[in-house]
């Protein structure tokens, strides 16, 4: 029944049992958005919820119907005729409509759920995907908590609904109990017991309870399984399911599995961005794939090894998932290889640095603060009392008289290789003065091609960040200068440009 045997089906429930998450509910715009999204980064299935649970909810897997082209619209259903009418009448508009219905299939949900028989219940599971089949061709069963179910017992009721005429058989792992090597047994037993099973489709649907979700579904495609119940970030019921992103890195991974997906991980990124904010659940930073600090690198030894060959430390490739940038992150784990690559980054050139002045004035800023930012980086560079520069010009004196009824005019000193040399200069406004005065020191044609000033946070009493770009034999410099004057900020900022050329 499948062309390609290697190719595992992508089923998404953020919708359904990711919006079961308290707190997490949407408004069908938002999960028109995401349905977008999703059909974006190739899944197959999108569920979208379950009708009965609410007009609201009805109403969404209508305008998700009508929304959305190519993934399979599914809707969730339990094993009665109810809910089954209101999924049937959701889905009206949908291009390639399923039925998700089913029951519980372990000894605990039929006796404490259902006060009910196996045979009672295998009845009810039949009769349900035999009515849903009136509607549409496509019918998922799910056999709830086969993870703890008795394997004999849910070979006799994945037969007994494929004959039935579902096309594809769940077995979720509800509660998240199964160990992986049980979870892959479960699979291999129903491939190997159940004797219609070729013309159905297993799907895996693990939870996270103990941490195995991810672990649990990549057993089951392994031993047999072509389709995964996932959702982005992980989110759903309790610990949550299966992150989608986590098995389709897998399969990318590993190549030797040789088994594949229609997903186009270079969405992840964006995705679980915009499922997070629209679901107000912020990704914890150590998150496999899409976590803020999955790719940053932040003590020293593991930033030299990855600078010096990023596979080093990386096992994939952080375009891969959508990340523009490897994260080198500046703190007082770091060493000299991961400072030197962000001050190349921001423009210095380090053979006129003293990397190793600079480096101690780092540690200690680093011990202050938990993480130094290129803005904690630049002050750290302009910082006029300490030059970074092995032969740089340094600003020893800044004297600025302006205001009504005078004209602007900047005295400055600046030294260079133990010498000191002074100018003063009368402008339009105070800093055009100071550099005025800074040019004729230094004695060449520099042309200032931008400048910005911007407060570091708010209030008159902020450090100031000044951004200037210097033009010089047709080459362009940036610099950078802070300081709680302006005007000191701007020569600093025009030094620290000049600076990188001489
Ligand atoms: C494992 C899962 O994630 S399943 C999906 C879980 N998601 C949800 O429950 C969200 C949507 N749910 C709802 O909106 C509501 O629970 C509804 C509309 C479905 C039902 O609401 P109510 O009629 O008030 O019933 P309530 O939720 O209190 O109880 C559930 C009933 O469904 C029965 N039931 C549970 N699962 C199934 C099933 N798969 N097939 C048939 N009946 C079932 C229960 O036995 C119980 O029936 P009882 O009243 O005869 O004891
Ligand atoms: C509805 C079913 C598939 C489910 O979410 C579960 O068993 O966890
Ligand atoms: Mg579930």
């Amino acid at each position: 029944m499948l062309h390609d045997p290697n190719r595992v089906f992508v089923f998404d429930t953020t919708l359904r049992d990711g919006e079961q998450v308290p707190g997490c509910q949407l408004s069908t715009p938002e999960k028109i958005e995401i349905a977008k999204a999703l059909e974006l980064l190739g899944v197959d299935v999108i569920e979208a919820g379950f009708p009965i649970s609410s007009p609201g909810d009805f109403q969404s897997v209508v305008e998700l119907s009508k929304a959305v082209t190519n993934p399979i619209i599914c809707a969730l259903t339990r094993a009665n005729k109810g809910d089954i009418d209101s999924a049937a009448a959701a889905l009206k508009y949908a291009k390639h409509p399923r039925i998700h219905t089913g029951i519980g299939a372990s000894d605990m949900h039929i006796k404490y759920k259902f006060n009910s028989t196996r045979e009672q219940i295998l009845e009810r599971a039949v009769d349900a995907v035999k009515y849903a089949k009136k509607f549409v061709e496509d019918i998922e069963f799910y056999a709830e908590d086969a993870g703890r179910a008795d394997n004999e017992f849910l070979a006799q009721m994945v037969e007994a609904v494929i004959a039935a005429g579902a096309t594809v058989v769940n077995i979720p792992d509800t509660n998240g109990y199964c160990l992986p090597e049980q979870y892959g047994a479960k699979i291999l037993y129903l491939k190997e017991n159940v004797k219609n099973i070729d013309q159905a489709i297993i799907s895996v649907h693990c939870h996270n309870d103990l941490g195995l979700a991810t672990a649990n579904t990549v057993a089951g495609i392994v031993n047999g399984a072509r389709q995964i119940e996932c959702t982005i970030n992980g989110i759903g019921e309790r610990a949550g399911n299966t992150a989608l992103e986590e098995v389709a890195m897998i399969l990318k991974t590993h190549k030797a599995l040789n088994l594949h997906t229609n997903i186009n991980s270079k969405h992840f990124t964006e995705i679980s961005n915009m499922v997070s904010r629209m679901m107000r659940m912020p990704v914890q930073p150590n998150k496999a794939i899409i976590g803020k600090n999955a790719f940053a690198h932040s003590s020293g030894i593991h930033q030299d090894g990855f600078l010096k060959h990023r596979e080093n430390y990386e096992i994939m490739n952080p375009e891969d998932v959508g990340l523009i940038e490897a994260g080198i992150i500046l703190t007082a784990r770091s060493g000299r290889h991961a400072l030197k690559h962000h001050l190349e980054r921001l423009g210095y050139d380090n053979e006129k640095l003293n990397l190793d002045d600079v480096y101690q004035r780092f540690l200690v800023l680093a011990d202050e603060k938990k993480e130094i930012s290129d803005d904690d980086l630049l002050f750290l560079m302009s910082d006029g009392d300490e030059s970074a520069y092995k032969n740089g010009y340094k600003l020893s004196l800044l004297h600025v008289i302006c205001g009504d009824n005078e004209s602007p005019t900047a005295n400055i000193k600046l030294q260079y290789n133990g010498e000191e040399k002074e100018a003063t200069a009368t402008g339009n406004g105070p800093v055009n003065a100071t550099v005025k005065a800074i040019t004729s020191v230094i004695g060449k044609n520099i042309e200032l091609k931008e400048f910005t000033i911007q407060a570091m946070h708010g209030g008159s009493d902020d450090v100031s960040k000044v951004n200037m770009r210097v033009s010089f034999e047709g080459k362009s410099y940036q610099g950078y200068g802070f300081s709680t004057d302006i005007v000191k900020a701007s020569a600093n900022a025009y030094l620290d440009a000049i600076n990188k050329f001489l």
